[in-house]
């Protein structure tokens, strides 16, 4: 048995579990992987990005207990002290991370139709986690915490006051983990005041939205009461007149559960190529002359640069632009592309700074003449949902509640 106390963070998504052990004393990662294809006939495993490994059952039970093996193999079962949940929607219900209780997973099923893609898979990785490490805390970390300080003209929709009121129906905001963690990180690269500041963060990945943070709080953010708001996304349409919806409907005799599996599965990056949601691969298209692969592009890069500006205005003062989540860490193209579009506010980008690979880390990427700065930031939500565990939850090794 390994005598060091690890922290366990599994972020369950809508077709993957992606996992970190992190060592307890620094939050320095000792280990990553994701279980992938979840429900699939071709669900497997990857463990510090080895070669896929099938998954035996592939349900969300299967994928948590191939984990657990991979622990297992390392020795470092014994040493799981605290395990620590992304969970997508908090709701009204949770401002703040929290101990996983009965009464708090009866909570998030509460608001888990809000987030249907996200929820119900974190619960699932809640519920597979107790089985199989029984007794060990665990703590959910909302991605809608960070946005609890939105004021009311920032969360409200322009619809009758009684929906609120009423139904609680309001924006929440999704990312905040990574919105967190990525502000936090930006004070020191660009080397501003927290106390006196304002940033606006993209987080480009499958899930994309945009943040204003100013003097270190969440003011306003691009993801809505659920998480299809904003920015067009790898499979999500984002921002979407309600009218052309309900003509669709009228037109088609579609029912909102259609709908909303089009708008959800079916639109974004994959809706408008026709071709995949990766981006990845959409840039390799558009480079062989896939016309709509180019026309997806550069939909997706038009309504961030739109988001961007249009949340500088929730500021006092622009001292950052700040590119994070896959696509924002990894893609050269997009930076470009958007920042090119920001040449209003003055941004000017550095070809060379820009062309360094996601690898170079935390990087300055606009040149010194550019009246405000950029930056890539790789987000890390899971050393921030460690943080939180550790802050909520008792280091006892498992060995020792046994
Ligand atoms: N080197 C790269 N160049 C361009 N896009 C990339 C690169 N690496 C990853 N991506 C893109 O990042 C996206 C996934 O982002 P990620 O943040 O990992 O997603 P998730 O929201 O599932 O956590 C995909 O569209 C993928 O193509
Ligand atoms: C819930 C916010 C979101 O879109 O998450 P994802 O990027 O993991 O899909
Ligand atoms: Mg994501």
């Amino acid at each position: 048995m390994n005598e060091f106390p690890v922290v366990l963070v599994i972020n369950c998504g809508s077709s993957s579990v992606k996992f970190s052990v992190l060592d307890a004393a620094s939050c320095e990662a000792l280990m990553t992987g994701i279980a992938d294809g979840v429900n699939t006939d071709n669900a497997f495993i990857s463990v510090n990005g080895s070669e896929p490994v099938a998954l035996a059952r592939k349900d969300y039970e299967g994928a948590l207990a191939a984990i657990a093996l991979e622990l297992e193999k390392r020795d470092l079962m014994s040493s799981v002290a605290l395990i620590g949940h992304r969970i997508a929607h908090g709701g009204s219900l949770f401002s703040e991370s929290t101990l996983i209780t009965d009464e708090v997973i009866d909570q998030i099923r509460q608001v888990s139709p809000l987030a249907p893609l996200h929820n119900y898979a974190n619960l699932s990785g809640v519920e597979a986690a107790q089985q199989l490490f029984p007794g060990v805390q665990q703590v959910a970390v909302f991605d809608t915490s960070f946005h609890q300080t939105l004021a009311p003209q920032a969360y409200l929709y322009g619809l009758p006051y009684r929906f609120f009121e009423e139904l609680g129906v309001r924006r929440y905001g999704f990312h905040g983990t990574s919105h967190r963690y990525v502000s936090q990180q930006a004070y020191g690269l660009l080397n501003i005041p927290e106390a006196d500041s304002g940033l606006v963060i993209a987080h480009l990945g499958n899930g994309a939205s945009i943040c204003a943070v100013r003097n270190g709080r969440s003011v306003d953010t691009s993801m809505g009461m659920t998480p299809l708001e904003g920015l067009m996304m790898g499979t999500r349409c984002g921002d979407v007149d309600f009218g052309a919806m309900a003509w669709i409907a009228e037109q088609t005799g579609q029912t909102f559960e259609d709908l909303e599996r089009v708008v959800n599965k079916e639109s974004g990056l994959l809706g408008l190529s026709g071709l995949s949601s990766d981006l990845r691969t959409l840039e390799k298209a558009w480079h062989d002359g896939h016309e709509r692969a180019r026309l997806a592009i550069e939909t997706f890069v038009h309504r961030i640069a739109r988001h961007i500006a249009g949340h500088a205005a929730s500021l006092h003062r622009l001292d950052g632009v700040i590119f994070t989540g896959g696509i924002g860490e990894n893609s050269r193209l997009i930076r470009q592309l958007v920042t090119d579009r920001l040449r209003v506010l003055g941004i000017q980008l550095d070809e060379e700074k820009n062309a360094q690979p996601g690898s170079a880390g935390e990087r300055v990427i606009s040149a010194d003449t550019s009246r405000v700065p950029c930056a890539v930031i790789p987000t890390n939500e899971e050393k921030m949902i460690a943080q939180d565990a550790l802050r909520l939850g008792k280091v006892h090794l498992a060995a020792e509640i046994a």
